[in-house]
């Protein structure tokens, strides 16, 4: 069974000023899994979610939605799908309500079927107070959960959201992780998400992958990804500048390892910081320089990011 998958081979995307914004990248997404496309600005998130979307055509390569290809097949393609895109296109006269019944009868319902699906998708939303108000006097966080429930009216298996809680409050932001992580683990919903947010990727997502000047810079579990920058982050902080830098150039001189320091702050990136540790300790002793305090970290998903990024551009640390 193909319903609810993504499959994309060697896609690539060249605009008419021949700039190749997507460079033959390729990926599949499984049933029922959350998958998070992350990259920085301009690395070409928008274009993929667009071609998959049918919304602008693919220059070469393949992409399967739910085993049709969005090429040679574009509206089969548009019924397995829900797409919140980064502009919301809401009509400011129209109730939620309204908006609602509109979209059911867009997709074939019933009058009655339309009218009972928004009050069900009121309800999921947590919009049925609002129900009855003009889209044009709700807030930023309601419009992105109406978004989301237009999105829905047809009960696609599949949901493209392109940087869904972008400039939302952390409470509405929160309110949108719930309904997206509801809809995938409840309902089976196979759910597609592009964001700059590490730690919306970490909090959502079965599998992650990153997207850097057009091409796939590396992928996996969030677990696996933070795992093959194969360090922990040791936090080291000073009583000032001074000793910080001090200190980051006697771990420099032990070892090859990327050393940050910023203000009385210092972070060696550093397999095995567990032995590494004593050894460190004692070359500041040796130096001179007393710490205030240090603590060892796992490495998050910003880490992984910043890491693969980074090589890409030629590994400045
Ligand atoms: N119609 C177009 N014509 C030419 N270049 C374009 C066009 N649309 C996008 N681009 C370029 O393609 C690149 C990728 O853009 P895209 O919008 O896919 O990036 P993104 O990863 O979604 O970034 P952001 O996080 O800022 O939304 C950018 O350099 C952008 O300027």
């Amino acid at each position: 069974m193909t319903k609810g998958t993504i499959e994309v081979h060697g896609l690539e995307k060249t605009f008419k000023d021949q700039f190749q914004a997507v460079k033959g990248i390729s990926f599949s997404v499984k049933k029922g899994e959350c998958f998070a496309f992350l990259g920085p600005n301009g690395a070409g998130k928008s274009t993929t979610v667009k071609m998959l979307t049918t919304l602008i055509a693919p220059t070469g390569g393949q992409a399967l939605v739910s085993g049709y290809d969005v090429l040679k097949d574009p509206g089969r393609v548009r019924w397995e799908i829900g797409v919140v895109l980064q502009e919301t296109g809401l009509d400011t006269d129209m109730t939620g309500r309204e908006l609602l019944e509109l979209q059911g009868r867009i997709f074939n319902l019933s009058k009655k079927e339309a009218s009972r699906r928004a009050e069900e998708l009121l309800k999921k939303v947590g919009l049925h107070e609002e129900a009855d108000k003009r889209c044009g006097k709700y807030s930023g966080g309601m419009r992105r959960r109406l978004d989301l429930a237009v999105t829905l009216v047809h009960n696609p298996p599949i949901l493209f959201l392109d940087e869904p809680t972008t400039g939302l409050d952390p409470l509405n932001r929160k309110a949108i992780w719930n309904e997206i992580h509801r809809l995938n683990k409840e309902e089976g919903t196979t759910i597609f998400l592009t964001t700059q947010y590490l730690e919306e990727a970490d909090a959502l997502a079965d599998y992650v992958s990153i997207i850097n000047d057009g091409e796939i810079a590396a992928e996996g579990t969030a677990a696996r990804l933070k795992q093959e920058i194969g360090a922990d982050v040791i936090h080291w902080t000073f009583t000032g500048e001074e000793d910080a830098q001090r200190a980051a150039e006697t771990f420099l001189q032990r070892e090859d390892v990327p050393v940050v320091q910023q203000a009385e702050t210092v972070k060696v990136t550093t397999a095995d910081a567990g032995s590494k540790l004593q050894d460190y300790i004692s070359a500041l002793t040796e130096a001179g320089i007393s710490m205030v305090s240090v603590t060892v970290k796992s490495p998050t998903l910003d880490d992984v990011f910043i890491s693969v990024t980074n090589e890409k551009d030629g590994g400045t640390k």
